[in-house]
């Protein structure tokens, strides 16, 4: 189950439904591995790639590191199966092979850095593999690489510096141009794009950004303007890439685009060499539309020895430096070391990179409804006669915050988690619960019942029903036809508050027994002598009726699980019209 440290924190108001809203399923869920590990044996962490001191120290405090450098992908894949967790820079391709190879065992990738492009995402989603990343303690290292090209460019310290080596002094071929003035386009205006930007400010550059995604509000207040590509493109006299590497950035600066370009630009690019087509950028060097580049990355890393780009006399190139100061990569690997210690404890991660990143308070609010949700799907499933022929399941999440205050993401992985976990081998968790239900057929969808009210606790109630099946269980069937559990928060603790068309409150700590009976005198305590009888401990009883004397739905939790024969003595119960027992 979900091992969550924090502790719940609020009050749930009452009220009830007036609305219905269907909620648009999100194309891509973020999902966390929220596995528990093992706490019997030490994990082992392989270290691929060379990590600061402070981070080697603090994984070694908790797991056996196994330092291994420069590996063959054959090496990488051998060594695989015998490691929970992984950290790499951006020099080891984590392919499909690495997860297959690992047969299960690989839990967390940890990447010491921001780009995640040498990992293959997809495959570590299938696995249920988390992916985090270092993503913030190399931003400024990064910037200042940025900025350190941009002038070594324009002043052509790189060329100078090995003419006066070769024992040359030529002032005049090296005369540059000045940055005070020009116009900077910063393509990607995320972390290092910003950080870019601030100190281009002050060096007296114009600065203008381009970002599909980036706030108007965040470049307002460095006092960056927010450009289309095309503008970008037509009025810079210098262009700075900081995007990533993704399919519609993969060689985004390339023939046509470089013929949009103002003649005589110059670039920089400290983000991916997969983001520029390289044999283009020779091209337009060489038609004098570019007039210089400044790159610290690289198509292929290092680059091939006879490459005419790395060669050509107006490019200057560092081999991947930009996050390569003393500071950067002692902040990356203790920020790393931390997100994959965290990962493999099963606390959720902030720097996910396959699963929703949860704020520490978001997750305070939500994780007794992470676990009542987990624990209405295994509900839900277990009344389902036959369970494989689960496909069609609602959720409705009651509340009073307005829609785009409650990210239900993890709420439906877990309940995704409960519902395929009773009924497989297959292990789901919060990585892998949407990939693992579409490959089962396993559609949910999702609906928010809007409460008046006060929003203060994130949800009222949520409501889970399993369309067109047979209940092991008639009474969970609720007039619509569907098997419906329902459960509420209370005191932080998660309750069973409704199956089919009756009311009840039980605990769900322990298993639950559920028996639909005639309502009369005696009942709860026939029911409880037969448990306390067979040492069974009753944990909570409640009794849900339609009308006094008619039916009755009783749910009893229990601590422990009786017996055969205890629960053939409750069934024979004459009263007893159907019973039902089910394991949380
Ligand atoms: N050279 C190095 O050593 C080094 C060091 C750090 C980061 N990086 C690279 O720098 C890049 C940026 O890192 P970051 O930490 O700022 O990441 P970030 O996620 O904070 O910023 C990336 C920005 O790019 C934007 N973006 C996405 N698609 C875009 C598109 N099509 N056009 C324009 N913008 C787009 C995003 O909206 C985001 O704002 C990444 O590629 C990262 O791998 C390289
Ligand atoms: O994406 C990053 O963080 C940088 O490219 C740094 O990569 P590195 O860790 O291999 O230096």
């Amino acid at each position: 189950m979900t091992n969550l440290t924090l502790k719940p924190t609020f009050q749930l108001p009452a009220g009830r439904s007036s609305s219905l809203v269907t909620l648009p399923r999100p194309s891509i869920l973020r999902v966390v591995r929220c596995a528990a590990a093992s706490l019997e044996a030490k994990p082992t962490i392989l270290v691929a790639e060379k990590l600061g001191e402070a981070g080697l120290a603090l994984l070694k405090s908790y797991a056996n590191v196994d330092c291994a450098y420069n590996l063959s992908p054959e090496e990488l894949n051998t060594k695989i199966s015998l490691c929970d967790a992984l950290i790499v820079r951006s020099g080891t391709k984590v392919t499909r092979d690495v997860f297959e190879s690992s047969a299960g065992r690989l839990r967390v990738v940890g990447r010491a850095g921001v780009g995640i492009d040498n990992v293959d995402l997809g495959a570590a989603t299938e696995h249920g593999c988390l992916v985090v990343n270092a993503p913030t303690a190399n931003t400024v290292a990064a910037a200042e690489h940025g900025i350190a090209l941009l002038a070594a460019m324009a002043r052509n310290v790189a060329q100078a510096d090995a003419s006066v080596k070769a024992g040359l002094w030529q002032r005049n071929k090296y005369v540059g141009v000045s940055l005070v003035g020009k116009t900077l386009a910063v393509m990607g205006f995320g972390k290092v794009g910003s950080e870019v930007a601030r100190r281009a400010k002050g060096l007296g550059l114009h600065v203008i950004a381009h970002d599909p995604y980036a706030p108007a509000d965040r470049a307002r207040a460095i006092g960056v303007e927010l450009v289309g590509f095309e503008e970008a493109l037509a009025t810079a006299d210098f262009i700075s890439l900081h995007m990533p590497l993704t399919p519609a950035t993969a060689k985004v600066l390339n023939d046509d685009t470089f013929a949009k370009m103002k003649k005589g630009v110059r670039i920089v690019n400290v983000a991916r060499g997969g983001v520029i087509d390289e044999d283009a950028l020779v091209r337009a060097l060489d038609a004098g539309i570019v007039a210089q580049a400044a790159l610290d990355v690289f198509i292929e890393e290092p680059p091939a020895k006879d490459s005419k780009l790395i060669a050509h006399e107006r490019v200057t190139v560092t081999p991947h430096l930009g996050a390569s100061t003393m500071e950067a990569q002692e902040g990356v690997a203790i920020e790393i070391a931390e997100a994959v210690i965290g990962a493999l404890k099963g606390e959720l991660a902030a720097t996910a990179v396959n699963a929703p990143m949860v704020p520490a308070e978001v997750l305070s609010e939500l994780k007794p409804f992470v676990v009542l949700a987990d624990k209405l799907g295994r509900l839900a499933v277990q009344l389902v006669a036959g369970g494989s022929g689960v496909k069609t399941v609602r959720v409705s999440y009651a509340s009073a915050r307005a829609p785009d205050d409650l990210d239900t993401r993890l709420l439906r992985a877990m309940i995704t988690k409960g519902l395929i976990e009773p009924i497989s081998s297959v292990f789901v968790n919060l990585v892998n619960a949407d990939f693992t239900a579409k490959q089962r057929g396993l559609r949910i969808t999702e609906e928010r019942v809007i409460l008046d009210g006060s929003p203060e606790s994130p949800l009222e109630y949520i409501q889970v029903q399993i369309a067109n099946v047979e209940s092991r269980f008639a009474s969970a069937i609720s007039d619509s036809g569907e098997i419906t559990v329902e459960g509420r928060v209370k005191d932080g603790i998660p309750h069973l508050t409704r199956v089919g068309g009756f009311e009840v409150d039980v605990s769900l700590e322990g298993s639950i027994i559920l028996c639909r009976q005639v309502d009369q005198p005696g009942m709860i305590g026939k029911v409880g002598s037969i448990l306390g009888e067979e040492n069974v401990n009753v944990s909570f009883m409640s009794v849900g009726r339609i009308a006094p004397r008619k039916q009755a739905v009783m749910a009893i939790g229990v601590d422990d699980q009786p017996s055969r024969e205890t629960l053939k003595k409750i069934g024979d119960i004459p009263a007893v019209e159907e019973f039902v027992f089910l394991k949380l």
